[in-house]
């Protein structure tokens, strides 16, 4: 019997971000391997017209879940839904939830946040930093916490090279920052975040590295520990091969890459892709939920969830694999054949982008004006290009993440543990993981049907002989212009023709002879 799955048994758990990408595998491995857990209390919002039971049943329904249903067949009896927004000053839990949550809660796991890029500095500090200042002074009025886990990035101190699993300095206090965006409007907020955010690329991984200073400053003696993982991917084993259902991440540019509209990107092919699959993350954050609240460590410790210098995979090999896996398993309706072109130049990236991107875009979107209809693909470029440039940073720069805590903590294991809560990502085969991610974006989020492929090869087969036969009447329209219009051109010409001629005959004159 697993250790780490019977400490889960009886346990009442609260999780926030349990209906985001992590979230959901973290209650679906809980549930899979500890059925006897007593309750999941998640903290959700309506959203999209839906209600906090509608959004728990659709996640429920979902295939993620199918194996849960067999081994916990009453699990949405042991899931509660509390009416929460982490936006507002005091969460928006009523009081009966909140007491309910303080008095029965064993452990926290804190995931919520707002993954955005570009979000504007006032709402990610309030999800990212002061709604966990709020969880933590919930935490300390729960008199039966055991522990109190904190999901931040590994990315949270990107402006280093090489990071350590301890928590920098902040340039300003965190408490400042949640104390001035309280009076000060959007637009000064909007001329001092450059300053404020620094050598950060952007809102997200600054106010993250927020987050975990107030762990650090407000965690007062509550048994605190923090996960910080790099880019999230799709599951590599459980419960499943390939599950993922957002864009976040390499999912969204190998949606745009498939489908043909992404052909070239300003990446470096030997900069390291730290990406980790979600089953790891996940166990590895049940891991430290157990360690942390059995072994209270002296210490909030940090464990980096990341392969880079575990079992490394860089840009140009990922891109690579992407692309063959599109050969065997092409996405639907694709614009253009799919193509990859890696380049760190921004001379070469501007050229491609003018090339690949926007002269097709022009053309299909002249297309369709003749043929009456609305044009959408230089809209659709635009956006597309200006997602890529926010994720630029990433794909152009490697990191060194030291990872002794987390190999101490997978020490620590049992084997058998060690096989149902694996996060050793030495064991990872890229290819063949890369492969089941194509497959897990083809049918989980694109939901498309695995008997459309051969009908997607014949598609791409026809966009390869347009795309020959588009070169070919190009080149000949170029070199008739530059024939009319040049007499060097024309002379050049003459020269090829009557080398070429010349070289042909040379050959033929010994074989004359023979005869
Ligand atoms: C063969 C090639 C392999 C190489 C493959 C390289 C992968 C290279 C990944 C690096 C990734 C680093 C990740 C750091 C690791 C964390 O720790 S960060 C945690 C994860 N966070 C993220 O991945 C970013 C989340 N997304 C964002 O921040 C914002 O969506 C963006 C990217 C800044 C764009 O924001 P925006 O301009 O306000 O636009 P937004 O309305 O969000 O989206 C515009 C359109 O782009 C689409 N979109 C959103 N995200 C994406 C996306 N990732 N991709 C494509 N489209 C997207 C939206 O669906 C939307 O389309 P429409 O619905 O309008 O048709
Ligand atoms: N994805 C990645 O690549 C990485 C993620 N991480 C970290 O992992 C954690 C989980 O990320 P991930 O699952 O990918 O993100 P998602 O965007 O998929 O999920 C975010 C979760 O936070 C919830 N949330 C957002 N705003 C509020 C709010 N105001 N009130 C209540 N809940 C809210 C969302 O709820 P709702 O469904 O209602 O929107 C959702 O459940 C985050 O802390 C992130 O920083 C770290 C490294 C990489």
């Amino acid at each position: 019997m697993s250790t780490i799955a019977a400490f889960y048994g009886g346990k009442s758990i609260l999780i926030t971000g349990a209906t985001g990408f992590l979230g959901k595998v973290l209650m679906e491995k809980l549930f899979r391997t500890s059925p006897d857990l007593k309750v999941i209390y998640i903290l959700v919002r309506p959203k999209a017209g839906q209600t906090l039971q509608q959004r728990v049943v659709q996640i429920l329904n979902s295939k993620l879940f199918e194996k849960v249903k067999e081994v916990c067949p009453n699990v949405h009896e042991k899931i509660r839904a509390v009416y929460a927004d982490l936006n507002q000053n005091d969460l928006a839990i009523s009081k009966g939830d909140m007491q309910e949550l303080l008095s029965c809660t064993n452990i926290v796991f804190h995931c919520a946040a707002t993954v955005r890029f570009n979000d504007h500095l006032r709402h990610a500090v309030q999800l990212n930093v002061t709604a966990t200042q709020k969880l933590l002074l919930m935490a300390s009025q729960m008199p039966k916490l055991e522990a109190f886990i904190h999901i931040s990035t590994a990315f949270s101190n990107c402006n280093l090279k090489h990071i350590d699993e301890v928590i920098y300095p902040c340039p300003v206090e965190p408490k400042k920052i949640i104390d001035s965006m309280e009076w000060l409007d959007d637009a000064i907020i909007d001329e001092i975040t450059p300053k404020l955010i620094g050598d950060q690329p952007n809102t997200y991984t600054y106010t993250k590295a927020l987050g975990e200073m107030v762990v650090h400053q407000e965690g007062g003696n509550l048994n605190i520990a923090i996960v910080r993982p790099s880019i999230v991917g799709a599951t590599w084993q459980e419960p499943f091969p390939g599950w993922v259902d957002n864009l976040n991440g390499p999912s969204g540019l190998i949606i745009a890459t498939g489908k043909g509209f992404l052909r070239a990107l300003r990446a470096t092919p030997m900069a390291v892709a730290d990406v980790i699959p979600v089953d790891i993350v996940v166990n590895l954050t049940l891991a430290v939920g157990w360690y942390t609240a059995v072994q209270r460590p002296k210490s909030t410790l940090i464990y980096h969830c990341t392969s880079g210098n575990l079992n490394p995979c860089y840009w140009g090999k990922m891109g690579f694999q992407v692309l063959a896996t599109f050969e065997k398993i092409p996405f639907e309706r694709a614009f253009r054949r799919p193509n990859a072109d890696l380049t760190s130049n921004t001379f070469t990236t501007q050229y491609w982008n003018a090339v690949s991107h926007w002269a097709p875009a022009i053309i299909y979107d002249f297309y369709l004006r003749l043929t009456g209809r609305k044009p959408r693909m230089t809209k659709l470029m635009n956006r597309l290009l200006r997602t890529v440039s926010m994720l630029e940073y990433f794909i152009n720069r490697s990191w060194e993440w030291s990872t002794c805590n987390t190999e101490m903590l997978m020490s620590k294991l049992s084997p058998e543990d060690q096989r149902v809560f694996n996060f050793d990502v030495r064991q990872l085969n890229w290819l063949e993981y890369i492969e089941n991610y194509v497959l897990g974006i083809k049918k989980y989020l694109l939901k498309e049907d695995m008997a459309g492929i051969p009908k997607a090869k014949q598609h791409l087969k026809r966009l390869r002989n347009i795309h020959y036969l588009f070169n070919t009447a190009l080149l000949l329209i170029a070199w008739r212009l530059l024939m009319a219009r040049s007499q060097m051109a024309r002379n050049v010409w003459f020269f090829i023709v009557s080398f070429c001629y010349k070289f042909l005959s040379y050959f033929r004159a010994p074989s004359t002879l023979k005869v």
